[in-house]
């Protein structure tokens, strides 16, 4: 590595925290604090090593790794690769025990103890990819590999993690490794270049489980043979392997035919966005695991669950800024109207601003081919009735409406009438599937997520 003296390391270290400064990559307390105190401890062809002397220190550089490679690779003016170590982890080492650490680190135990299936909540979206997960716990093999894919935030990684965690619970004996796409194309270049690719590849086939997470990033074609390899090893011995990806196996791009034909050849399961209630449960969960006594109100909830059902990891985010909010402004309890002014910025929300009771009631009728006069008429008929609690249920869920007010919008009904009309729509909604999947496409008609 070391054909670049200290004095030539200082200065594209301080050339590239010139370039961050520059660029305003961080605002200026974050670089003085934390990032002002790293330096370049050794570089050579594509891997650069760079110390600082805390843990936060390193874990916000590992938050901007993408940033600060670049900037370093726009100093050397060639692809660079970053890793980041502490102070201590580098003093005792020469810089090639720096590289075999590095590897070492990707066959460490990466299971997060926090992601298992206790807390998975399960719901229409994704029950098949839960018990595809738990199945191949019980059944390795069974079905290789499993292939779970989705879009982003959807519960792939966790349902990841929760295999890791069943298994070495149940079965301690058993060798689990979960491993990103991207650090593992890192191992694999990093093997090639030190010439331990064997070593690699026997450490890998020794595991029960491989969890590879984000596939889809595994473009690098060196990389694809020597997995290739080991994927037929893993599979004739028998070995479980579950893949994540953003998107089903026959539409990836980059990766070679031959991996693509392997990954369709087992059970390839899809994971949805959540459904209302599921994306509700998923926040209870959140909020059981939090240690702050802030009260939040069931309302805000649904406020939440209806607009961002499309992403847990925004449904998360949101609840997590809300609670930082009030820490910040203590309001006694998180009500509705707390949240709506917390929000009121945000696009996502005010997108329900718009919509009113003409426009969900247009919305109904265009869906179950009715007129407004049908839906508003004092009609049993079952169809029309069904529409008209939808319809009702959705003036309350995302107007708030008084049920006296959205009475008066159905033919002048009564509060109570109205109330059990929601009531009875709120309950059918728990017991079939046909209502929900009609609120979710009505919702997204009227531009709700
Ligand atoms: N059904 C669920 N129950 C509980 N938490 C969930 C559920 N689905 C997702 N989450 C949570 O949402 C967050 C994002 O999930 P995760 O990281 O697994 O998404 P992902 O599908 O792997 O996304 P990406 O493709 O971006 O990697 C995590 O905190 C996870 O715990």
């Amino acid at each position: 590595m070391a054909e670049y003296t200290n004095q030539n390391l200082k200065k594209i270290w301080q050339d590239t925290l010139d370039l961050i400064q520059t660029n305003h990559d961080f605002d200026n307390a974050i670089f003085n604090t934390w990032i002002k105190d790293s330096s370049l401890y050794d570089i050579d062809e594509e891997f650069a090593i760079i110390v600082v002397p805390y843990k936060i220190n390193k874990q916000i550089m590992l938050e901007n790794i993408l940033m600060i490679q670049s900037r370093l690779s726009s100093v050397l003016e060639k692809d660079m690769q970053c890793q980041i170590f502490l102070k201590a982890e580098v003093d005792n080492l020469t810089p090639n025990s720096v590289v075999k650490r590095r590897n070492d680190e990707l066959f460490e135990n990466k299971i997060k103890k926090q992601y298992n299936f206790d807390n998975f909540i399960i719901g229409k979206s994704n029950r098949d990819a839960q018990a595809a997960a738990l199945n191949c716990c019980y059944y390795p093999g069974n079905y290789n590999p499993l292939f779970i894919y989705g879009n982003s935030g959807l519960g792939k990684t966790h349902l990841l993690h929760a295999i890791g965690n069943y298994v070495l619970e149940n079965q301690p004996d058993k060798q689990v490794l979960y491993i990103y796409s991207e650090d593992f194309v890192t191992l694999l270049i990093d093997a090639m270049k030190n010439k331990t690719v064997e070593d690699v590849k026997e450490r890998i086939s020794k595991v029960d489980y491989l969890l590879i997470d984000d596939i889809q990033r595994l473009t690098q074609s060196a990389s694809q043979e020597i997995f290739f390899n080991l994927y037929n090893k893993l599979v004739s011995d028998n070995k479980q392997i579950v893949i994540t990806s953003d998107m089903h196996p026959a539409e990836l791009k980059g990766i070679e035919n031959r991996l693509i034909s392997r990954f369709s050849s087992g059970l390839s399961i899809t994971i949805g966005s959540p459904e209302f209630e599921t994306a509700k449960a998923i926040l209870r969960k959140k909020l059981e695991g939090r240690q702050d006594d802030i009260i939040i109100e069931d309302a805000v909830l649904d406020y939440i669950a209806t607009r961002f059902s499309s992403d847990v990891r925004k449904l998360e985010g949101t609840l997590n800024e809300l609670f930082f909010k009030a820490i910040l402004y203590n309001p006694e309890t998180i009500n509705l109207e707390f949240a709506k002014e917390i929000f009121k910025e945000d696009p996502s929300f005010s997108k329900s601003e718009n919509i009113t009771p003409a426009k969900i009631k247009k919305a109904v009728c265009d869906f179950y081919g009715l007129t407004k006069h049908q839906i508003e008429s004092k009609s049993r008929t079952a169809n029309i009735a069904n529409a008209r609690h939808i319809a009702v249920y959705l003036c309350r869920k995302h107007l708030e409406m008084p049920f006296a007010k959205i009475g008066f919008e159905f033919g002048n009904r009564d509060h109570s009438t109205i109330m059990s009309s929601y009531e009875k729509m709120v309950k059918m909604l728990k017991e079939k599937e046909s209502f929900q999947q009609a609120v979710i496409k009505i919702e997204n008609k009227l531009g709700i997520h």
